[in-house]
């Protein structure tokens, strides 16, 4: 019956189109459209082939079902990100400070309290832990100093460093289980992994690249929100940048052209697309180190490359919101932040609009909380976040307008997020191939930056280098 039900003749897929260009850039998020701009503007022919229907990548504004939207995926900025922000004043977008004022929220073993965030050492978790934690981080600041931005492999120390977790290390170098919980909330809130995941030299050259060329890297800018990297938030939402970068760029942005696979050949390479096949002088790959795996290279790529995208899985992460009428919080004090250690969402922030019309609380489902909910109905994960949020602050926050959620591990052309990490042994054994090119192919994408990897900044610094690298190769 089933192949009688079938048409007699399948409909004809559209036939693919050939095409031309200087260079082909994979993926258009903020790496690949920040080459692009760059490519176009030194005078050559580009073709920017994106999977998605939209641009943008890792930054996307989530629909909340009214015709508005949220922060999906990325969404703060802070000083030292000088790139993204100037990226972001040339398309006229621009910023606000994250709503920072009132009490945080801590809750751990059970117990909710309040703290504040302006006192002389700034935000400071209520937790016999902190003097330890003050301790061990005042170390690893002190350790990051000695990485070399970008190219963490060429640090003293290296060998040492990469050999260990950052579990390991946190063990050793703490005696309270507060310092230690707060340690794991370090690694999870900036990259969405557990500790025991992650080397610890790559967490040192997080650290040392949270600034740019006139400021070091620091702890604090990583983690605060004022002065770090939660400072500030994008009007209308971060996926204006790429959104009106691409429209600048036209029709050489290709929506719905998944890249299957690139073949190099004499000096050049032929990039076939869903629909679409290009021969191109030099071909740049614009996202993380994992997804770059899910392409076909032929001859097969040398195999320092090929076992690196092997070998920097992405962090696991949800975005959670709920819309309230009011920021209901905020009358109660608080800031809207809080920091837990049980429950579906370890961390959340105030997403409100910069006018307050309307509440909108965000929380993060973090590394090992949303892989729980593998398989859960989109009515359990919903569960688990108000729950959450009612735990923080109160039972008005069970009654959302609406709410909504963004899985990144569930997107087939991210594979996770916010980043992609190194486990022990990578960065010394493979991290030279993070940018190395291979004949044609160009490597792009936040992962590869030396300043902010991880983070938009790190997206658009790394598109500047990769358009400089390859105009210069022509
Ligand atoms: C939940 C979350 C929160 C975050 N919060 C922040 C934040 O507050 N501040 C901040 O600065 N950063 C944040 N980040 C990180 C930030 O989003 C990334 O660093 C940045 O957007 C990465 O840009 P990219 O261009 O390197 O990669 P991506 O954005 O991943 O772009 C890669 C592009 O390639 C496309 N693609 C993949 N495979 C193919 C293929 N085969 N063919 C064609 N196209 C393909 C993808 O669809 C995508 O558009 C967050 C990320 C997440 C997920």
């Amino acid at each position: 019956a089933r192949t009688a039900a079938r048409p007699a003749t399948a409909p004809a897929a559209p036939a693919a189109q050939n095409a031309t260009a200087d260079v082909v850039i994979v993926g258009a998020g903020l790496s690949g459209l920040a080459a692009a701009r760059d490519l176009v503007a030194a005078g050559r022919s580009v073709l920017v082939l994106e999977a998605r229907e939209r641009p943008g990548g890792r930054v996307y504004g989530m629909p909340l079902g009214d015709g508005t939207t949220s922060e999906g995926g990325a969404e703060f900025i802070g000083p030292t990100q000088d790139r993204i922000a100037a990226l972001a004043k040339d398309m006229g977008v621009a910023t606000y400070l994250t709503y920072n004022s009132g009490k945080n929220v801590y809750y751990r073993n059970g117990k909710r309290s309040e703290y504040a965030t302006d006192g002389v050492l700034g935000a400071v978790p209520p937790d016999w832990g902190v003097v330890d934690l003050e301790v061990a981080l005042l170390k690893l600041g002190s350790m990051a100093k000695d990485v070399p931005v970008g190219q963490p492999w060429k640090a003293a120390k290296a060998e040492e460093w990469d050999a260990q977790t950052f579990y390991t290390w946190s063990r050793s170098n703490s005696l309270s289980s507060g310092a230690r919980f707060l340690m794991d909330e370090f690694i999870s809130s900036t990259m969405s992994v557990r500790s025991q995941d992650v080397s610890l030299l790559y967490v040192l050259n997080y650290i040392a690249s949270a600034g740019n060329e006139s400021n070091a890297g620091s702890v604090d800018r990583l983690i605060d929100t004022k002065g770090g990297g939660q400072e500030s938030r994008f009007v209308g939402g971060s996926q204006e940048v790429p959104v009106r970068l691409a429209a600048k760029l036209g029709d050489i942005v290709r929506y719905n052209t998944a890249v299957r696979s690139i073949t190099t050949d004499g000096g050049g390479a032929t990039v076939v697309a869903d629909g679409l096949t290009v021969a191109a002088k030099r071909v740049v790959v614009a996202m993380s180190p994992a997804i770059a795996g899910k392409i076909d290279f032929s001859p097969a790529l040398p195999a320092s490359r090929a076992q690196l995208m092997q070998r920097y899985p992405m962090g696991s992460i949800c975005k959670f919101v709920a819309v309230y009428d009011t920021p209901f919080w905020r009358a109660d004090g608080l800031t809207g932040q809080a920091v837990s250690d049980s429950g579906a969402i370890d961390a959340t922030f105030d997403n409100s609009p910069p006018d307050a019309s309307r509440g909108i609380m965000m929380g993060f489902m973090n590394q090992a909380n949303i892989r729980k909910l593998d398989g859960a109905s989109a009515d359990e994960v919903r569960a688990a976040g108000l729950a959450s949020f009612a735990t923080f602050y109160g039972d008005k926050a069970k009654s959302p307008v609406r709410t909504a959620f963004q899985r990144w591990d569930n997107e087939i052309w991210s594979g996770g997020g916010p980043v992609g990490i190194a486990p022990p042994g990578v960065l010394t054994g493979f991290g030279e191939a993070l940018r190395a090119p291979c004949g044609p192919i160009h490597w792009a994408g936040t992962e590869t930056s030396d300043y902010w990897t991880g983070y938009m900044d790190g997206a658009v610094r790394s598109g500047e280098r990769v358009a400089k690298e390859v105009h210069a190769s022509l």
